[in-house]
């Protein structure tokens, strides 16, 4: 479950029932609008639900409810680091001027569709007990020599969560020790990795923005320091876009594999924040600085082909045979001596293990302090507001 459902849900067990802004609404006239009777039942009926509605829906359910029971939204809204409560102001405040009729009759329609659509059997709704656990947000396997890490939230484009970092350090530590010869990083469904999940800056410890920002720089050097020590070939297998943090850390692998359908886009300045993952350094270093200019501080998004003209992909692959051919390739490559890959690696990545480190732990204090920012602030909660997309 989601950090920002979890604070939704929270909120809801406050502030009583949620609603939703204008989509789906229906307009009716005075005869036909429903009574207080029917409102305090569909009230009492949003608690029945057998399914969560989502979050979306439930910021519909809770904007109508004010409106409805208060009348237009006429509270100050909620400075900009206070996520939910101004999601939650600015779903209220969507509703104008709609009368405290309208908006009971429109509350009372969305629970009555709501409660009629947990009532049928949905055989693709995820029952709670199916719910996938944390961890199986990366699942790492080893066969054939080759030891695979892959992220696995297609449903989110694999974007990574705090606990994925966590995952990943640890995996990567195993690999660094097991037997197999080679070390891939992939991403399941459409996506390859649409970087840092955007909600983990949602959840302010007590230490408030400076103790997260604090926390999420350690965070980032640790993550990107196990790449940079990585001791065995590394290979990313880019199966569609990459954003982001997935796209920085490619300059510390030795081998990047795409399909013709990958994109790699680093869209920092968009986002109020800078470059990481020693692409200040790597990116310059392997496609020249001005071009690496481009997308770290104008976010110019590549398509594959431009991105391995510029070397930051060594092969593309057409999309439809992109799996068999490379896989063929790696299990080909995972039978060389390992321990010859392993020193080879060595040489080419000690020239440079010292710099890297360097840039890496300032990249890291420099975003420590841009995530602090209002340019970074207003960027998330415009994401997370459904108003930004990349
Ligand atoms: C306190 C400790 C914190 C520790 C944190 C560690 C910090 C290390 C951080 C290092 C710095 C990293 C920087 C980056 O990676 S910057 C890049 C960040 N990524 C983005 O800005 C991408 C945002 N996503 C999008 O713009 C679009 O989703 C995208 C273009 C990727 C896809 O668009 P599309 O229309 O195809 O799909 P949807 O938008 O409908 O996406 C499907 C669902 O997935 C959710 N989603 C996708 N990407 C993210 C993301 N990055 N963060 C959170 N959620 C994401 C999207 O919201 C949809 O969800 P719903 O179905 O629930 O709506």
């Amino acid at each position: 479950m989601s950090l920002v459902y979890d604070s939704l849900a929270r909120w809801s067990v406050a502030w009583s029932p949620l609603q939703v802004p204008a989509l789906g609404l229906h307009v009716r006239g005075p005869a036909m609008l429903a009574s207080q009777k029917d409102f305090n039942n569909a009230v009492s009926q949003v608690k029945l639900l057998k399914e969560d509605p989502g979050n979306e829906v439930k910021l519909k359910l809770y904007a109508l409810y004010k409106q409805a029971t208060e009348g237009p939204c006429n509270v100050p809204k909620p400075g900009m680091l206070d996520f939910i409560n101004k999601t939650k102001w600015d779903a209220w405040n969507a509703l104008g001027s709609l009368s405290k009729e309208a908006a009971r009759q429109n509350y009372v329609d969305l629970v009555s569709r709501l409660s009629a659509s947990s009532e049928s059997p949905s055989p693709e709704a995820p029952a709670a007990d199916r719910k996938q656990p944390e961890s199986d947000s990366l699942v790492v396997t080893s066969e054939d020599g080759i030891t695979t890490i892959r992220l696995n939230r297609p449903a989110k484009k694999n974007a990574l969560t705090t606990q994925m970092y966590h995952d990943i350090i640890a995996a990567l530590q195993a690999a660094s020790k097991d037997e197999s010869a080679i070390t891939v990083l992939t991403g399941s469904g459409d996506y390859y990795c649409s970087g840092n999940d955007l909600t983990n800056f949602t959840h302010l410890p007590a230490g408030g923005l400076e103790e997260m920002a604090r926390s999420a720089a350690a965070l980032l050097r640790d993550f990107v320091n196990c790449f940079i020590d990585f001791p065995k070939p590394l290979v990313a297998v880019v199966n569609g876009p990459a954003v982001g943090i997935s796209v920085t850390i490619l300059g510390l692998f030795d081998v990047v594999y795409a399909t013709d359908r990958a994109s790699f886009h680093t869209p920092f300045s968009h986002l109020g924040q800078s470059p990481e993952g020693c692409s200040s350094y790597t990116f310059p270093k392997i496609m020249g600085s001005s071009k690496a200019a481009e997308m770290l501080l104008f976010g110019k998004k590549l398509t594959a082909q431009e991105a391995c003209a510029q070397g930051l992909v060594t092969e593309v692959f057409p999309d439809g045979t992109f799996q068999k051919e490379v896989w063929a390739r790696l299990k080909a490559y995972s039978k060389l001596p390992p321990n010859a890959m392993r020193i080879s690696k060595q040489i080419i990545r000690n020239r440079e293990k010292e710099k890297l480190h360097a840039v890496n732990a300032e990249e890291s204090s420099v975003l420590r302090e841009r995530w602090q920012s209002d340019e970074c602030m207003n960027a998330i909660a415009s994401f997370l507001s459904r108003k930004a997309k990349l």
